[in-house]
């Protein structure tokens, strides 16, 4: 009788990277038939874990198996003929190839070839549809949105009936109706055996899917949770080190004068105008599923998305109309959604990539001073307990919470008067979200403006003054700071409207 214990095993696992331990000494036994989180601050470590487990990286000690037997064979496609799946972290698919073939994209030899094209058809579109509703298969995968995009990279992980399945962060840009489908599908799976490995940042949904819960601080595996035991609390002070995080909720304060206004925008042809101010000092939220114009509309007020009605910025001097080019002169912001493509630059450094609009502010006669750049990214590392090794290296060293928190410093860096952040605190761990809520509070205590369009609808209680809840491209509810909640979020969302909101 084989006494070793089922499902994948990590015992005493080390990864380091050059100077940096992004792995000591990590345990973690993940059962068959159970959805196990990994929880942790931005890097912590849990994607070292995941590339270990997916054979992408090579541990420097420790031993890995998979019921019972060592797995030694270290190459994602190895992995995946195990019978481990992952879904990494970035959203990775082909945008000129087919849906279908992006389900499909990397699946070889003899398990695509049992399969006729018919068959490869219709196990793709029921996997599809039970996470992401009706999608075309022939349509290039870069007409989809990006909750469709991700629920492909998932769709490709569950077409080969993974044994052991692993979720890097793969409801980040999930919308609601789909991260809800997945939870489904992942119970159905787990239920028939299947053993999930489950990592996000957002505690709702670690509450509800988990059965245990192990913590990664700095590296190493402090604690594993059974689901009877399981605290937020408890959790947040594992993952940090240390007990209670003082609540961020807004006070209601005054705001100023207006200084970007709205006037008749329109997201669809037959959806309503919207008229909006924001003034100094505010902090609006923009909410909605996904698909219902709030990223449209961030996308008109920051200028780079076109449409009937203006949106201009009001100064001392006169009004100016925003534009793709003019953001910077007018002193307004904005930090894109998604940081692939649009806003990362691959090949630069760290601190290339934080300081390159600022640039500016390091020139001593014509030269660049790299000291100067250095001490300003170094005061916004501190600020946003950024977790690197060197700023010189390449941005593609860290982890993606950390990615983000170097955009989010690019732009705080540039004193913007208006900032306009497209859910910026997605794959940003709870401590350094309350730091990032802390700094908006203070930012806009000094007068800064921020609109803030969030898929997280806790973070939007926490920080705004009033929340713009976005239907069928139009302005379904204005939630004022007294009336703002879970509960009346989600309900306008929905659909349904007390009388209070206009
Ligand atoms: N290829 C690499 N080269 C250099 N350093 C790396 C590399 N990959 C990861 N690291 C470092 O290892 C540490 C752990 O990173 P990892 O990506 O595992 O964290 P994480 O817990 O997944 O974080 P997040 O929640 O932000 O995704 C980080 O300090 C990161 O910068």
């Amino acid at each position: 009788m084989n006494n070793q214990p089922s499902g994948l095993v990590l015992t005493g696992v080390s990864k380091r990277f050059g100077a940096t331990r992004a792995l000591i000494d990590g345990d973690l036994r993940l059962r068959p038939g159970e959805i196990h989180t990994l929880l942790g601050e931005n890097g912590s470590g849990k994607s070292t874990l995941v590339k270990i487990m997916g054979g992408v990286h090579r541990p420097d000690s420790g031993t890995v198996t998979l019921d019972g037997v060592p797995v030694t064979s270290r190459s994602p496609r190895a992995a995946m003929d195990l019978g481990i799946a992952t879904v990494f972290q970035e959203v990775l698919t082909a945008g000129s190839q087919s849906v279908l073939e992006n389900v499909w994209l990397g699946s070889h030899g003899t398990f695509r070839r049992r399969l006729g094209r018919a068959e490869q058809r219709s196990i793709a579109q029921d996997v599809l549809t039970r996470i992401a509703g009706a999608i075309p298969l022939d349509l290039p995968a870069g007409q989809l949105s990006l909750s469709e995009r991700q629920a492909l990279c998932i769709a490709r992980a569950l077409v080969r009936k993974p044994k052991v399945l692993i979720l890097d962060e793969s409801t980040a840009s999930l919308d609601v109706s789909s991260r809800d489908r997945l939870f489904v599908e992942m119970r159905r799976l787990a239920a028939e055996g299947t053993a999930i490995l489950f990592i996000s940042h957002r505690m709702d949904e670690v509450a509800e899917i988990s059965d245990r819960v192990t913590v990664l601080r700095s590296g190493r595996s402090v604690s594993t949770v059974e689901r009877s035991d399981l605290s937020i609390n408890r959790l947040i002070a594992d993952m940090t080190g240390n007990s209670g995080h003082a609540e961020t909720r807004r006070q209601p304060h005054d705001a100023g004068d207006t200084i970007l206004q709205g006037a008749a925008v329109r997201l669809a042809p037959a959806s309503a105008p919207i008229d909006f101010e924001l003034r100094a000092g505010e902090i609006v939220g923009l909410a909605g599923l996904e698909g219902h114009g709030q990223d449209q509309f961030i996308k008109r007020l920051a200028g780079v998305a076109g449409g009937p009605g203006s949106v201009v910025r009001l100064l001392p001097e006169g009004a100016a109309e925003l534009t793709e080019r003019n953001g910077d002169a007018l002193a307004v912001a904005y930090l894109p959604r998604e940081r692939r493509g649009e806003s990362l630059f691959e090949s630069m450094s760290i601190r290339e990539n934080f300081a390159l609009p600022t640039l500016a502010k390091d020139r001593r006669g014509g030269l660049l001073d790299t000291r100067s750049s250095a001490r300003r990214f170094d005061a916004f590392a501190r600020s946003l307990s950024l977790r690197f090794g060197a700023a010189h290296e390449a941005i593609s060293t860290l982890s993606g919470g950390n990615q983000q928190k170097v955009l989010l410093a690019r732009w705080l860096a540039t004193d913007p008067k208006v900032l306009l952040l497209n859910d910026p605190t997605r794959g940003v761990d709870i401590g350094t979200k309350r730091e990032i809520y802390a700094i908006l509070h203070r930012l806009s205590g000094e007068g800064m403006s921020v609109v803030i369009l969030s898929s997280e609808v806790d973070e939007l209680v926490d920080l705004a003054d009033r929340v713009l809840v976005f239907r069928d491209q139009s302005v379904f509810a204005q939630i004022p700071h007294f009336e703002l909640s879970t509960e009346s979020i989600v309900a306008a969302y929905f659909g349904q409207k007390s009388e209070v909101h206009t």
